[in-house]
């Protein structure tokens, strides 16, 4: 089986802080995949590293067996990062038609609307929009090359509870066509109950990976305790641990 993602040992250190400290991670195709940690722990500058945004300082990422910026180019991977623009005055409709129109192989309009939860929007401008509107269009916007990989750093943050159950039953029906899915998020639930495998990362290393059975298990936990008690005790720092 092909691996979607492959990061070996990838570091990347800022004057102030190690970033990511080492990180190795394989994501077959087809897999689900959260990635929690606190604020600072290094989720996004992973993911800016898997998708070739930031240079690693030693290590490398191949998506697809290949460079990242050439997977990316070649629309095999959509990405929504956390702080990814959007253009203001278009509509929405102009903005996903053009982006659309960039790919070989683009999602058909209508599929990409009705996952991304832009129905109904289409002839708004994109400055108009709310913030979860927004984040939709973000969404759609990942999707428009109808990618076999998605990035996607804290997809659900500006949703409300009806967006967000309906981003995920969208996500379930993508991952049954064969979408490899790669998500960060503060929402503990959402990995409990949507990804086949959770990574922790705390300090840039990856502090335990596996179901969240393995999760709660490695912190020494019940299987019914809430995850959120296994990642504060996985990510709790010096004494506490
Ligand atoms: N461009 C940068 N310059 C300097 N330091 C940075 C830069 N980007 C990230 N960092 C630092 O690297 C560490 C990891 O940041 P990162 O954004 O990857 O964490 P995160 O897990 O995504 O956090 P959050 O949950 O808050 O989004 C933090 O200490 C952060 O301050």
């Amino acid at each position: 089986m092909t691996n979607a993602v492959v990061l070996d040992d990838v570091r990347k250190s800022y004057p102030d802080v190690t970033a990511v400290d080492g990180l190795s991670l394989t994501v077959p195709e087809g897999q689900t995949l959260a990635l929690l940690g606190a604020n600072g722990a290094g989720k996004s500058t992973a993911i800016g590293m898997l998708l070739g945004v930031i240079a690693p300082d030693s290590g490398r990422a191949l998506l697809y067996g290949r460079d990242p910026a050439q997977a990316v180019q070649a629309g095999m991977v959509g990405a929504m990062q956390q702080e990814g623009g959007t253009p203001g005055r278009v509509t929405v409709k102009e903005l996903l038609t053009f982006i659309r129109a960039t790919y070989p192989d683009p999602m058909p309009f209508a599929d990409l609307a009705a996952i991304a939860q832009v129905t109904g929007l289409e002839r708004k401008r994109v400055e108009s929009l709310s913030g979860g509107q927004r984040q939709r269009v973000r969404f759609a916007m990942a999707l428009a090359g109808d990618p076999g990989l998605l990035v996607l750093d804290e997809p659900t943050a500006a949703l409300d509870v009806r967006a967000r159950r309906e981003f995920w039953a969208a996500m379930r029906r993508l991952n049954e066509r064969g979408k490899t899915i790669l998500f960060a998020t503060h929402y503990l639930e959402e990995a409990d109950r949507h990804a086949d495998r959770i990574v922790v990362l705390a300090e840039g290393r990856i502090a335990a990976e596996g179901t969240g059975a393995d999760i709660r298990a490695r912190a020494e936990l019940a299987a019914a305790s809430p995850l959120e008690d296994a990642f504060l005790a996985l990510t709790s720092k010096g004494e506490d641990r």
